[in-house]
């Protein structure tokens, strides 16, 4: 059995005077570790997906299974990464990695000892103390993601995590996301509008189309990619024909709709 499997799930927005279908019939299984990645046009249904995952909506139809279990009964092993870092200003870096914890009640001195040591590995050592606002961007984003690990849920969601920052910040932190995340063997689902990204950071890439949001294609990244840290993934062959194969397949979804 999978470790997450999405099935037959159908969402719809109801509105008093319009119903939009944002998802139809998806179904796709992820297997633990694994790294995917959502992709498509505008409006494709990536973060309604996503925040069924999460449980913050509740799909009009269809089931989410994690572990054997619903998600119903798994959505505080969920960790979830956006944009923004959302770390609270008032609140030291510190603060805000425990906050998780805490409010899970499962802060204790083995378990602030292990977060602290992410945020070493993370390259933060020594901002324990600082606040948010004394941080540049791509430091507050290694801090929200030392905030999601600290609960070690079970999967991590990142919802464009990288596309806020600046290109030479976004690379490294593709980089140390991956190594983070394949070191503590996390499964995680990203949901990008850059291939690139998710070429160079995926096992599987989900190709969704529009109107109505739908799985339209599976890619799989070659194993020999897989093995590479992003950076490097971008300058093989396999990664410029398996970018013109999904920009392929984008525009002729654009040119159908
Ligand atoms: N709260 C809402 N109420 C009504 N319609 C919504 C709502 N949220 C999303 N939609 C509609 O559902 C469809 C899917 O939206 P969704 O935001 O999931 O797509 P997306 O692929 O994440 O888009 P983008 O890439 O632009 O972020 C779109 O047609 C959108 O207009």
């Amino acid at each position: 059995m999978s470790f997450l499997t999405v099935e037959n799930i159908h969402h719809s927005y109801f509105t008093p005077k319009t119903v939009t279908t944002a998802l139809k019939d998806i179904n796709f299984s992820v297997e633990k570790g694994e790294f995917i990645s959502l992709v498509g046009p505008s409006g494709c249904g990536k973060t309604t997906m996503l925040s069924i995952l999460s449980g913050l909506i509740q799909p009009t139809q269809g089931s989410v299974i994690i572990d054997g279990q619903s998600l119903d009964n798994q959505v505080r092993s969920i960790g979830y990464m956006l944009q923004q870092d959302y770390l609270f200003p008032w609140k030291t870096i510190e603060e805000n990695i425990l906050l998780g914890l805490k409010l899970k009640n499962k802060l204790s001195i083995e378990s602030k000892q292990k977060s602290l040591e992410l945020l070493k590995e993370i390259g933060l050592e020594g901002v324990e103390k600082q606040y948010p606002r004394q941080l540049s961007g791509g430091m507050r984003q290694r801090a929200a993601l030392v905030r999601t690990l600290a609960i070690n849920p079970k999967i991590l969601l990142l919802d464009e995590p990288f596309s806020a920052l600046d290109y030479q910040t976004k690379l490294k932190l593709e980089d140390l996301v991956f190594e983070t995340l394949k070191a503590y063997q996390k499964t995680a689902v990203l949901v990008t509008h850059d291939i690139g990204e998710a070429i160079s950071m995926s096992d599987r890439i989900l190709l969704f189309a529009a109107k109505p949001g739908r799985l339209h294609k599976i890619f799989t990244v070659p194993e020999q990619l897989r093995e590479l840290r992003p950076f490097d993934v971008r300058s093989k062959e396999e990664y410029s024909t398996l970018f013109q194969e999904i920009w392929k397949e984008l525009e002729s979804l654009e040119n159908s709709e």
